[in-house]
């Protein structure tokens, strides 16, 4: 993903893509309210071209994160850079690159969704007709086109969080702020939004997106920054670096006396038996290959296995260990 500053030429189209170092870059982070720590030492690194997924517990820190790369917040320490800017010394630069979406949007009321965005995309200096061309296409991109020209107030909760994703994006930025972007959407919109996200991420913009979806941002976050109690952290990665599986066989008995002659660790799955009957363990294994290895050994030894499946995608596996710095 690596280009230069001076690969523009006459001939190239107007840029979607940010130049380089417009990512994000955080390095010791700090914001306290009051006792609490709500930034205790960040460091974060969120590339161009990339979704980067921003996970941690309730209270982790992600909002306030989120708040202080959007310049609506000043951090206490530490070195802030956001397409290449610092959001508070440099401020309207690094918001004019910016684009944020909060977890909930409020709208005025009286104006109607075409008008929200027309407002914003003035506040951002947007000529007239560039404003009105990009607002009918962002209504279009969030499926509010029916809905644009009645008053916000009439829109459901879902349907505001489309128009907040929409006004995030109303001046084309370079990297996209979203907190919790997927929350009151309905499973087609949650669709929507990931293939959105991808192809604003592959138009070299630099995502970066709370959420406690996990299993939406394992499909659609290229990379994931673990935040517990303020600070970045590095999940456990569970035994010998693997993750837990489920294994099923016709009869739990023979697989775990084979797992245990061979030596394999297991442990009990708590998860309900399956309709047929048939028991399991959880394991960790080293990926697809590790799964590949324990089938292939089983049908040499003679057993039944029903299934092996992952017990949760990464990210999840990876915030379970931090669900116990819930604060
Ligand atoms: N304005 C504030 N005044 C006092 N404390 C605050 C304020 N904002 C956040 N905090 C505290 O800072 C910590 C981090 O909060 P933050 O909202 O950033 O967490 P979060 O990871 O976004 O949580 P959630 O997943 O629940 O949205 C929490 O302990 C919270 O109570």
């Amino acid at each position: 993903m690596s280009s230069t500053v001076d690969d523009d030429t006459a001939a190239a189209p107007p840029p979607p893509s940010p130049a380089p170092g417009d990512g994000i870059s955080v390095r010791g982070l700090h914001r306290a309210f009051g006792q609490v720590k709500a930034l205790d030492g960040v460091d974060l690194t969120a590339r161009t071209g990339a979704v980067t997924a921003l996970v941690g517990p309730n209270g982790s820190g992600k909002t306030t994160l989120l708040l202080v790369l959007a310049g609506l917040l000043v951090p206490d320490a530490g070195s802030v850079r956001v397409a290449g800017h610092d959001p508070i010394a440099q401020g309207p630069a690094a918001r004019a690159r910016t684009g944020w979406m909060p977890d909930t949007f409020g709208t005025w009321d009286s104006l109607t969704a075409r008008e929200v965005l027309l407002t914003f995309a003035a506040a951002y200096r947007l000529s007239e007709a560039v404003a009105r061309a990009r607002v009918t296409d962002l209504l279009a991109t969030v499926h509010l086109t029916e809905l644009a020209d009645r008053p916000a107030s009439v829109l459901s909760r879902g349907q505001k969080q489309r128009l907040g994703l929409a006004r995030a994006l109303v001046h084309d930025p370079a990297v996209l702020l979203l907190d919790e972007p997927a929350s009151g959407l309905d499973p087609r919109s949650r669709v929507d939004l990931r293939i959105l996200l991808r192809r604003l991420a592959d138009e070299g913009r630099t995502v970066l997106v709370s959420s406690h979806v996990l299993s939406e941002l394992d499909e659609m976050a290229d990379d994931a920054v673990f935040l517990s109690r303020g600070r970045t952290v590095v999940p456990d990665a569970g035994p010998g670096g693997g993750r837990s599986w489920h294994v099923r066989a016709l009869s739990v008995e023979a697989l775990t006396a084979w797992l245990t002659s061979t030596g394999v660790a297991w442990r009990p799955d708590e998860a309900p038996d399956t309709p047929t009957g048939s028991g399991g363990v959880l394991l960790e294994l080293d990926g697809d290959e590790g799964a590949a290895r324990l089938i292939r050994d089983a049908v040499t030894a003679g057993v039944a296995l029903v299934s092996v499946v992952p017990a949760a995608g990464a990210l999840e596996q990876a915030y379970l260990t931090l669900e116990e710095d819930r604060r």
